[in-house]
């Protein structure tokens, strides 16, 4: 039977031991892309098992079945996988063979024109099966490349320069991208082409120009470190308990991950962070902060632990670098608002920056928290465990799309969930 919701509390409100956590979701699916075009070079290690890799894997698998055959549409569901979706757009553009790549509901309003007109001025054939701009795509594989140069918009989302650069090395006359505006999630975008070059794959990058060569891998072992959006979960209820000490293994101070950024900015929130050999200890500590603003251009898979964390502990605080959050697995703004208004705390638009007002904060009678099929709602809100008594999350097995282990860790440190 499928569990429609959990019931959630901490009695002892103290955190201890090691939390062992998957591989990062964006490395592990980078790491498969590149190892579907690397000729049997590239070995993985520490693979996550986020149901969007799980996805991925099968999908690439499908593919490669398919190889060349021009005659069968092979049909690959991502369901809402939005990095499978970007980069198998431009994986299967220059794969052999007939595909239908689509995938949720959701998937089908998250815009994908900007990397569609991008291959097709490359000479791809992807075609929209529905709406313009959006999946589901007819893709019919494998082309004569017209040109090396595109132009591709960096602000609304660096998925789309990640998955024309994690192909270009397999393209003919290769890739010269000038990236547009200005670029959100750059870290994305370092971390592809950091793991192209741990394949031997080089890159130029000259003022707005990322130019790769065409090129083929050399033997190598891709490792995924664990991810660091999971670790931010375990910082917001560091900060949110009484007592905390917690060990996260293999975690390292230099990561390819942007969301590391959390070590730093829990600083302000009471959470010491130091590297041990073989992972990171996190502990609470008092808070002397006076840092009023937050920026999460860089990071915006954390911003709804952060902004659930600072709700709790009763910091007006400030907000930017949230424009891309509407378009995620749901408008994470709307869904932050609605369910933050639970509990009195208002999340209020001002242009390009959003504030926190906490002046309402109660403890409700019960917490309901609904997740809109989005993962990072679900794990973002749990945390609040610690401090309110009777809680419930509605549709828990979100987190499997990123973090299949996050309830039974939860259990392991104390949290009681029936
Ligand atoms: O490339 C990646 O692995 C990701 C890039 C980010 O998306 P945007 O570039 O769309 O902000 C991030 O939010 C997403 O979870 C993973
Ligand atoms: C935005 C996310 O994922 P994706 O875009 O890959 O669906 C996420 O994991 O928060």
């Amino acid at each position: 039977m499928e569990i429609s919701a959990l019931k959630l509390s901490h009695p002892a409100k103290s955190l201890n031991g090691t939390v062992r956590l998957t591989g990062s979701k964006s490395e592990s699916n980078r790491a498969l892309i590149i190892q579907a075009l690397g000729g049997g070079k590239v070995r993985i290690e520490n693979l996550s098992s986020a149901a969007d890799t799980v996805t991925l894997q099968q999908a690439l698998r499908a593919a490669s079945g398919q190889r060349g055959d021009s005659t069968q549409q092979t049909v690959i569901d991502v369901g809402p996988a939005g990095t499978a979706m970007r980069f198998l757009t431009a994986y299967l553009a220059i794969t052999d063979g007939r595909y239908l790549l689509t995938g949720s509901d959701r998937m089908k309003q998250r815009p994908i024109g900007i990397l569609v007109d991008a291959l097709t001025t490359l000479g791809a054939d992807v075609r929209y099966a529905e709406t313009a701009g959006y999946p589901p795509l007819a893709i019919q594989g494998g082309f004569t490349q017209q040109t090396a140069h595109v132009r591709v918009q960096g602000h609304v989302s660096s998925q789309y320069l990640s998955a024309l650069l994690l192909v270009a090395s397999s393209l003919p006359q290769g890739l010269n991208l000038q990236i547009e505006g200005e670029l959100t999630s750059r870290p994305y975008l370092t971390m592809t082409l950091n793991m192209l070059a741990e394949a031997g794959i080089q890159h130029r990058w000259e003022a707005e120009t990322i130019s790769i060569m065409p090129q083929t891998a050399s033997p190598c072992q891709l490792t995924i470190e664990p991810d660091w959006s999971a670790a931010s979960y375990w910082y917001a209820m560091v900060a949110l308990a009484n007592e905390a000490n917690l060990f996260l293994p293999n975690l390292k101070s230099s990561s390819l991950q942007g969301d590391a950024a959390i070590v730093e900015i829990m600083t302000h929130f009471g959470v010491a962070s130091s590297f041990e050999d073989g992972g990171l200890r996190i502990q609470k500590t008092t808070v002397h902060s006076a840092k009023k603003l937050f920026d999460f251009k860089e990071c915006p898979d954390l911003a709804q632990t952060v902004i659930v964390c600072a709700a709790a502990l009763k910091r007006d605080l400030s907000f930017t670098g949230l424009h891309t959050l509407k378009i995620k697995e749901t408008d994470r703004i709307a869904a932050l608002q609605n369910e933050l208004a639970k509990f009195g705390v208002r999340l209020v638009e001002d242009g390009a920056v959003y504030h926190l007002h906490t002046e309402g904060l109660h403890s409700p009678e019960q917490l309901i928290i609904d997740t809109y099929e989005d993962h990072r709602m679900a794990m973002a809100f749990a945390p609040l465990a610690l401090v309110f008594s009777n809680m419930q999350i509605n549709e828990p097995r979100v987190v499997e799309k990123s973090y299949p282990d996050f309830w039974k860790h939860l259990k392991q440190q104390g949290f009681v969930i029936s």
